[in-house]
């Protein structure tokens, strides 16, 4: 054995979203199969694309065909790059009514000439799987729990209780404040009674922000943000960022955090891939079914 005067690098747990996921999605199908026999109801997602984002192609490609293995019904509506606000309020319109269709969503991001806000605000928030409509938006920020959750968030949220148990009084430094990520993972954090701090681009030092934190969420958008001096040690890092780079090995994802050096000090770390993006898709599959089992909960006694 080799000696050395320092202590040996320890080395973080890794947290596997992608085992969890598997486990919840098959949990998910269980409930699916129930809902099937006791109710003949299906839930059923929607998503719409519009344009032809290869990447985005590739997710939505992925989302059906998980939304299919867990017994749920799928549809995919497909418009042109050159879809008009109406064209994508007309599909959003038919979907609302749709009484096969539990959850919608719409595939961000939206060709330039498309405002997402006045899209997501014209889905029934009852369908709103993604959490992004502002009635949902809305109740996650005053704590209320009878609304949608933001399926990435409530991703890192359910990883997190897992691993730590209960989440009060931990200092928790979100990195990245978009509406999709940032916010409402503030906002869940704050209601698991964390102190949260979350930084944005004209935050000073964020790297001193993130080394008092318990808990990080990195979700920046930018590889290699977060190094091993930003990180107390034993500290939870959960990196969101997905981050197609090219390296002399070809094409590759990778998160926003120095995997392998933050990995030798922090105590957990999520990988990319596989932590995060399996429990979002997981989540979505979640908030189908809670939209199905309300939608059953408001059929008359009779049909229900
Ligand atoms: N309305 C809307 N809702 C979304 O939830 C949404 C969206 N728009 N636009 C794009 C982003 C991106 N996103 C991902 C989900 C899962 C993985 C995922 O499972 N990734 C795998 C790797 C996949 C690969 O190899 O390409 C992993 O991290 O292990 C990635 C990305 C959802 N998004």
């Amino acid at each position: 054995m080799l000696l050395t005067n320092h202590a040996p690098s320890p080395t973080a747990q890794l947290i596997d979203g992608k085992a969890f996921a598997a486990g919840l999605v098959a949990e998910i199908a269980v409930d699916v199969a129930a809902m099937v026999a006791a109710h003949g109801i299906r839930p059923g997602l929607a998503v719409v694309l519009v344009g032809d984002d290869p990447a985005s192609a590739i997710y939505v490609r992925s989302k059906i065909r998980k939304t299919e293995a867990a017994g749920m019904a799928s549809f995919a509506h497909r418009l042109p790059a050159s879809a008009s606000r109406q064209d994508v309020l007309a599909v959003i319109d038919a979907l609302n009514r749709d009484p096969a269709v539990h959850g919608i969503l719409v595939q961000l991001p939206l060709p330039p000439q498309i405002d997402a806000t006045t899209v997501l605000d014209a889905i029934d928030p009852s369908k709103d799987v993604d959490g992004f409509h502002i009635v949902n938006a809305g109740k996650l920020a005053n704590g209320r729990t009878d609304g949608m959750v933001p399926c990435t968030p409530l991703g890192c949220l359910m990883l997190l209780k897992a691993e730590l148990g209960s989440l009060a009084g931990l200092h928790a430094v979100i990195i990245g404040c978009s509406n999709i990520v940032g916010k409402p993972m503030a906002r869940l954090l704050l209601r698991e009674k964390c102190t949260v701090v979350l930084t944005h681009q004209k935050t000073q030092d964020v790297a001193a922000e993130a080394r008092r934190a318990d808990i990080v969420v990195v979700a920046a958008g930018r590889p290699g943000l977060v190094r091993r001096d930003w990180i107390k040690p034993g500290a939870t890092v959960i990196d969101v960022g997905i981050n197609r780079i090219q390296t002399a090995d070809g094409p590759k994802i990778v998160g926003d955090v120095a995997f392998d050096e933050v990995s030798a000090v922090a105590g957990r770390i999520t990988p990319v891939p596989g932590g995060i993006g399996p429990m979002t898709i997981a989540c979505l599959l979640r908030n189908t079914v809670e939209a199905a089992r309300e939608h059953i909960g408001r059929m008359p006694r009779s049909a229900a």
